[in-house]
């Protein structure tokens, strides 16, 4: 594979059971990213349980397996190869968790694709208020992942219908305009990843009505997002290997600044000083990392019981900071009642997880202006759109919005559910730090 091309994170988001791992996985057979002879055994091992039609979304999760148990720096992601891109398939699906992977996964990615199920009831399943495809639309957008594709799925099940495909490419707009994407860029593509179409090439027989690109065509058609290389470094870690021989080392994604060999770093919360021995991406050794790589590094001075997944990387003389309290502007996404000061749910940023508790609900907004609609809200429910003093039950880092957009985005969860999207306006640093 080229280390010259322009590098992407590709997210997979969707639905459960709208195609994902069917489809990449498919995407990744006819490209040939896949070994045929792994194909061949797989499909033998699927037929035997009489699960055929699950070969492709096997594949996918036979590798996964095969990584987890594979070398020791694995960055647990996916790759392969279009004719503009290296893409880095992030959180590769088929996840009991899907979406606090996503919330991590989309905060590492530069683009997304959505995969929709054509099938009766369940594309309409998708995009009900409940529905996956419309709590993936809000978080990829509100953790900042701008470019989106939409593959719109079993169309086999729908004799590749255009006036469904028409009907489903509408609502989504709908949808999608209202989250704040901009919808003439997106590419709605018609496919079926058990019959192979507009997946790596166009499929006029099937559907002649479609003049846009194949999937793999339309992914050359996302841009190079801004590499943030002047400001200051943050990598929030992923994972901590302790490897004999080797030391400690820590694991994750440059988010934005740069990280070369010998630099002295802090990694806080724990405020570990240590020093860069060296860096490796996919295996190779480089000299430096900048935004978008996903690396791990090899770092003196610090054990690996001090650090840990949620801890963030910086220069020594501008320390990720660490935060007390908080203001967010939030999206309530889904709530049974109605949210007062000291609801307690869990903080997803960048890739920490911390309890937190909603302080002061300072103002309910206009979710379609952004101007105050009630100062000091008693309470808010799901569909509002609110200003809200938070205040994490344990030390993380977080920054605000507007100067490391990439630290800056959050989520908040309970009991497995998603209730609130936002950015993070302002912060009260934490003593000591
Ligand atoms: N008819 C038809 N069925 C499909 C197509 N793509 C996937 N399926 C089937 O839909 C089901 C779900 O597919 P998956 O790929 O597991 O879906 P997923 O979105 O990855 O599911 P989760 O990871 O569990 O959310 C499987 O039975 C697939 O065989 C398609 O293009 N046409």
């Amino acid at each position: 594979m080229s280390e010259k091309k322009p590098h992407l994170n590709l997210v997979v988001i969707g639905h459960i059971d709208h195609g994902k791992s069917t489809l990449m996985g498919r995407l990744l057979y006819e490209i040939g990213a896949i070994d045929p002879r792994l194909i061949q055994q797989y499909e033998e091992e699927a037929k035997k349980i009489g699960r055929e039609s699950f070969k492709y979304a096997w594949v996918l999760d036979r590798l996964k397996e095969e990584r987890e148990r594979g070398i020791t720096i694995d960055l647990g992601f996916y790759k392969f190869e279009t004719k503009k891109y290296f893409f880095t398939l992030i959180d590769a699906p088929g996840h009991r968790d899907f979406v606090k992977n996503m919330i991590t996964g989309a905060s590492q990615a530069d683009c997304a694709m959505l995969v929709v199920s054509a099938k009766e009831g369940e594309f309409e399943a998708g995009i009900s208020p409940a529905g996956q495809t419309r709590e993936h639309v809000f978080l990829a957008k509100t953790m900042g992942v701008d470019q989106l594709i939409v593959a719109v799925n079993k169309m086999d099940t729908v004799n590749y219908s255009k006036e469904r495909y028409e009907e489903i490419k509408n609502q989504l707009t709908r949808l999608l305009r209202m989250v704040g994407y901009k919808v003439d860029e997106i590419h709605f593509i018609p496919t079926s990843a058990w019959e192979g179409v507009n997946v790596s090439k166009r499929s006029p027989e099937k559907t002649p009505w479609y003049n846009g690109p194949p999937l793999y065509e339309a992914f050359d058609d996302f841009k190079e997002p801004p590499r943030p290389i002047d400001k200051p470094l943050r990598i929030p870690i992923q994972d901590v290997y302790s490897i004999r021989g080797v030391g400690t080392v820590p694991v994750g994604r440059v988010e934005t600044g740069v990280l070369r060999v010998g630099d002295k770093i802090i990694i806080n919360p724990p405020k570990a000083v240590c020093e860069v021995k060296s860096i490796e991406t996919h295996h190779t050794p480089i000299p430096e990392a900048i935004p978008g790589d996903n690396i791990g590094f090899n770092v003196k001075g610090v054990e690996k019981s001090q650090i840990r997944r949620g801890d963030v990387v910086g220069p020594v003389n501008n320390p990720p900071t660490v935060v007390d309290e908080f203001i967010g502007r939030i999206f309530v996404l889904y709530h049974p009642t109605a949210i007062a000061a000291g609801y307690t749910p869990v903080l997803h940023i960048h890739t920490a997880t911390v309890p937190v508790t909603f302080e002061e609900l300072l103002q309910k907004l206009d979710p379609r202006t952004g101007s105050v609609a009630e100062e000091k809200p008693q309470y808010i429910k799901q569909g509002d759109s609110a200003v809200v003093r938070f205040k994490p039950r344990k030390p993380v880092v977080v920054e605000k919005y507007s100067e490391l957009p990439q630290l800056g985005r959050f989520a908040i969860r309970d009991s497995g559910r998603t209730i609130a999207a936002g950015v993070v306006i302002d912060i009260k640093k934490a003593e000591g730090y």
